[in-house]
């Protein structure tokens, strides 16, 4: 573990009580000053806006969602055989034609996490623990195109606020690779390990992440009750606890975009586990220090 290892000052705190399958990608809208974000099992979309002091709105889909990006207009919805537009607060619905390559092969195969690029680019990630066989891939030419990438849990992708680097985790291999990554081609290097949680003494898996603007990669670490903050050199900074055991994915959000909220997963936890965790399954808070990056949203197809 790292020496200069801050200790935390704010703690995570409930942001919104729900009961929650598999919260995900969550995501920030500057422009609407509203949250999304999904509940992977169920099929569920969220839309919040904090100040309203109301619930939030949820847009129901007959598949599983891996995840949901900024378009303007709405969002990318990413379910389990497809990409889909979700027009807002309209809920109209649009298929985009663009089927997940994977689906189909297998049952346990689905879209998970996914974001766009500084450039506007969409990148999802597929997920197949049974067999691996999941892989990432970004939409081009309103095509999904494989990375190189051989995956079991495609996870945890991120960029840096200079844009040089793509972040990404196999969720069950415990680390973080960096890959070097071309903007104006969307091409990617080969990638470095740049994070081992065992290194650190760290529990769980890397799951969901975002970037702030220092370049620090926050990651919420499902099975491991927290979230960890790493520096830009790959060294663990801080860990905030989380009061459940799965914390599945990040979003700087807020007017500063200084609150960070987490999304949280009840699927693996027994009945005395969730006794003893009441807040799993909700939106979680932190107030932190450094604003976060903002989402881009996605403006090439
Ligand atoms: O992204 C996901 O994460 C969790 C845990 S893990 O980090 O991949 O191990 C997984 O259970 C979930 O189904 C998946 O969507």
């Amino acid at each position: 573990m790292d020496r200069t290892m801050t200790t935390p000052v704010n703690v995570v705190d409930v942001a919104f009580e729900l009961d929650m399958s598999l919260g995900e990608s969550p995501v920030w809208s500057a422009e609407d000053q509203v949250l999304y974000w999904v509940d992977i099992n169920r099929g569920h979309v969220y839309a919040w806006s904090p100040d309203s002091r109301q619930a939030p709105r949820r847009h129901d889909f007959e598949h599983t969602i891996g995840c949901v990006a900024l378009t303007g207009e709405g969002l990318l919805v990413a379910t389990a055989p497809g990409l889909t537009h979700l027009a807002l607060p309209s809920g109209e619905r649009r298929e985009l034609g663009t089927p997940n390559p994977e689906w189909g092969r297998d049952q346990g195969n689905r879209f998970n996490d996914g974001r766009c690029d500084p450039a506007g680019r969409f990148w999802v990630g597929t997920l197949n623990p049974e067999s691996g066989g999941a892989s990432l891939y970004r939409l081009e030419d309103e095509r999904l195109v494989a990375t190189k990438l051989e995956l079991r849990i495609s996870n945890g992708l991120a960029f840096s606020p200079d844009g040089r680097w793509l972040y990404h985790t196999d969720s069950p291999s415990r680390q973080v690779m960096r890959h070097a990554f071309d903007a104006a081609t969307g091409e990617i290097g080969v990638g470095e390990v740049w994070v081992d949680l065992a290194a650190h003494d760290l529990p769980g898996v890397p799951d969901g992440a975002a970037v702030d603007r220092d370049g620090h990669y926050w990651s919420a670490l499902y099975g491991g009750g927290q979230v960890a903050r790493f520096d830009p050199e790959g060294r663990l900074v801080a860990q905030y606890p989380v009061p459940c055991p799965n914390p599945t994915m990040v979003a700087f959000g807020g007017a500063d975009l200084r609150t960070l909220y987490i999304t949280t997963a009840t699927q693996d936890m027994d009945e005395e586990a969730l006794r003893r965790h009441p807040l799993a399954g909700s939106l979680l808070a932190l107030e932190v220090a450094t604003p976060g990056l903002a989402e881009p949203r996605l403006t090439r197809r």
